[in-house]
């Protein structure tokens, strides 16, 4: 097929783009890993130079060996041996000697110089970075992105940070980190939770909603602990933390926990993370040193719920981050027990927002169980992908699809820069596929490692490690990878196996084209996957891609198939409030003024209530 040939090009191309883009690119969400494996190991910030040894032993990462990724054809992990784990962060950075125990009540003061300085630079930052921008962030691609508010008296958007209180010290986090301006779902979603109001928000992947939701947390807390916060005494051993982070991977919210810090590094809030398959006692440890924002999966706060170690019930703020994912089957129960059935403050009581790039209508339902008056945001489509992003759909059987693969990879590899590949993720569907996978590329000299629910978290992340780093630059991945991840300069997401459900789709491609850098996404489909035929096609055609004719045929045929929540609705899923079903029921959600101390026009010509407006009517 002709066409296969230039898709090669294109994937070469974009892979030369990712590869020359190099540190340019703000690495900022899991900076301390990519692109830095000696930096992050060996770095010790100034103030803690020639202190003699903490009483406080480094956590160790692993008890077990650093290669456990030891796939064949691989050179051996150049992270190896003594690996500083980054999660370990406060604790283990060395020199720090307690200050966070028990009750804390200011502790912070005494040992905010001991932090360790999450950003892996000198604390003289200031100047050096004020100079830079994040010169990987194309905003003109964000600028004529439609946005749609909905709820009443909708806070009016911001467009430079200066514009909004943030404080101090996270201002000057905020420029560590080479945020020259806000992503438009920051410039909205920041005031609307700085007003203290609830949000469901949705928002392309890659366009900067972890901060969206961690500044105005971290600004919240640090008022709180201005104001003298007290915790109650519940025995020694329980924390309570003030926000909680739900996310529905260990990686994810590893991530999340990594961001959060540097956006609060000497604010004097104090980040934690919990998830599952990581050694307990260390994660104890962690939290008994004290927790402001409690980062965690789902399954590991229920336990450590169940042992009494952490209580919900100062929480002031739950941000779930893919939300729509947390609220589906898989989650819900997990997720009702732990907001609703332990001793979190109701809806109205805590302010609660909700994040992602796909929010279907009934998951929004659900999620409404879980929000007070709450404002739904939109930018972009709900459920959109971005045009960042180029699509290519090629019809390949699934006896193909192996040596369909080998020649994308031989033409990133021919046309690669310096010799070296582009990362390339590719998604299957089956953990058996995805080692099965990774082994014959291996075998076949592309040094690959793979990511999924059958291997060990040690495994796990030492794979991601080593796909950021370059080392193993291709990971075959299961859809644990599909959410979240912002790994810089990948360059191609190949769906190997195409998803059942068009919103996994939207993810799995997101972990290219991230922060308005470019990316290429090839999906090889097959009979097997007529049902997600028209969404494909629509979603393809709504992003401005070539839709080949062939896919159009079989969209025509597969009206309404398989999981496509969007069968017969052009991308309608907004604000299901909107729906003429949820007001037959009596309930007028965009009646009542609950307050939120914003003048009924709100100066921003968004809010979606009777007569509102909408940016994409
Ligand atoms: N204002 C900003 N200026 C520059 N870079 C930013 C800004 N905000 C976020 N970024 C960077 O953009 C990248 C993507 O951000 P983030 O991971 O929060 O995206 P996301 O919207 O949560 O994506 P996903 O839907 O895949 O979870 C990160 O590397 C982050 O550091």
């Amino acid at each position: 097929m002709n066409t296969r040939t230039s898709w090669a090009d294109l994937a070469a191309n974009s892979a030369a783009e990712n590869t020359n883009a190099g540190s340019s690119v703000n690495n900022g969400a899991i900076g301390t890993i990519s692109g830095g494996a000696s930096r992050t190991k060996t770095y010790v910030p100034p103030h803690l130079r020639n202190r003699p040894a903490s009483s406080d032993p480094p956590a160790p990462a692993y008890s077990g060996p650093a290669t456990s990724n030891d796939r064949p054809a691989f050179t051996g992990p150049r992270w190896g041996g003594s690996r500083n784990d980054s999660r370990s962060g406060y604790g283990s950075g060395g020199g720090r000697t307690g200050g966070w125990g028990g009750g804390r009540t200011g502790g912070w003061d005494r040992s905010r110089d001991r932090e360790v300085n999450p950003f892996g630079d000198d604390d003289n930052t200031e100047q050096a970075f004020s100079e830079q921008e994040n010169s990987g962030i194309n905003f003109d691609a964000y600028e004529d992105i439609p946005v749609e508010t909905s709820g009443d008296n909708v806070p009016p958007p911001v467009n430079t940070f200066a514009e909004i209180d943030l404080g101090e010290a996270l201002n000057l986090n905020i420029r560590r980190c080479k945020y020259v301006k806000p992503t438009p779902v920051q410039r909205h979603a920041i005031p609307i939770s700085l007003s203290g109001r609830d949000l469901m928000a949705c928002a392309q992947t890659g366009s900067g909603k972890t901060a969206a939701f961690c500044f105005p947390i971290i600004n919240g807390i640090m008022k709180m602990q201005a104001q003298g916060v007290q915790r109650p005494f519940r025995g020694a051993r329980t924390v309570y933390p003030l926000a909680l982070i739900l996310s529905p991977t260990r990686e994810l919210s590893m991530q999340i926990h990594e961001e959060a810090r540097k956006f609060s590094y000497q604010t004097g809030v104090k980040v934690v993370v919990a998830y599952g398959g990581a050694p307990l006692n260390q994660q104890l440890r962690e939290l008994e040193r004290g927790v402001d924002i409690l980062v965690a999966t789902p399954g590991r706060l229920v336990d450590l719920l169940e042992r009494a170690r952490v209580s919900l019930q100062m929480v002031k703020y739950l941000a779930l981050d893919e939300a729509d994912r947390m609220l589906d089957m898989g989650f819900e129960p997990q997720i009702r027990k732990i907001v609703e059935q332990m001793d979190m403050p109701p809806p109205g009581s805590r302010q609660t927002m909700l994040f992602s790039a796909t929010f279907p209508r009934e998951i929004q339902r659900l999620a409404s169980d879980f929000l007070y008056n709450y404002v739904f945001l939109a930018v972009g489509r709900v459920g959109s992908s971005t045009d960042l992003i180029v699509q290519r759909v090629e019809f390949v059987y699934d006896s193909d699809k192996r040596s369909h693969l080998m020649d994308l990879l031989h033409a990133q590899r021919a046309n690669g820069v310096q010799g070296k590949q582009a990362l390339t993720l590719v998604f299957v569907e089956t953990k058996k596929s995805a080692d099965s996978l990774e082994h014959w590329l291996c075998v076949n000299g592309f040094p690959a490692t793979s990511i999924h629910g059958d291997r060990s978290q040690q495994e796990r992340e030492q794979a991601l490690r080593s796909f950021k780093s370059g080392n193993t630059p291709i990971l075959v991945a299961t859809d644990v990878a599909a959410r979240g991840l912002d790994i810089p300069h990948v360059a191609h997401v190949v769906n190997f196996d195409l998803p059942n459900d068009i919103d996994d789709y939207v993810h799995r491609i997101g972990r290219t084209g991230r922060a308005g850098k470019s990316g290429l996404a090839t999906a090889f489909f097959n009979e097997s996957n007529v049902t997600l035929a028209r969404a494909l096609a629509d979603l393809m055609q709504e992003s401005n891609q070539e839709v080949p004719a062939w896919l159009s045929r079989y969209a025509a045929r597969s009206y309404g198939g398989g999981r496509n929540r969007r069968s017969g609705v052009r991308f309608g899923s907004r604000d299901f409030r909107r729906d003429s079903s949820y007001n037959r029921g009596g309930m007028d959600y965009y009646g009542g003024n609950t307050g939120s101390g914003y003048g009924s026009s709100g100066g921003y010509g968004g809010g979606y209530g009777p007569g509102g407006t909408s940016a994409w009517d």
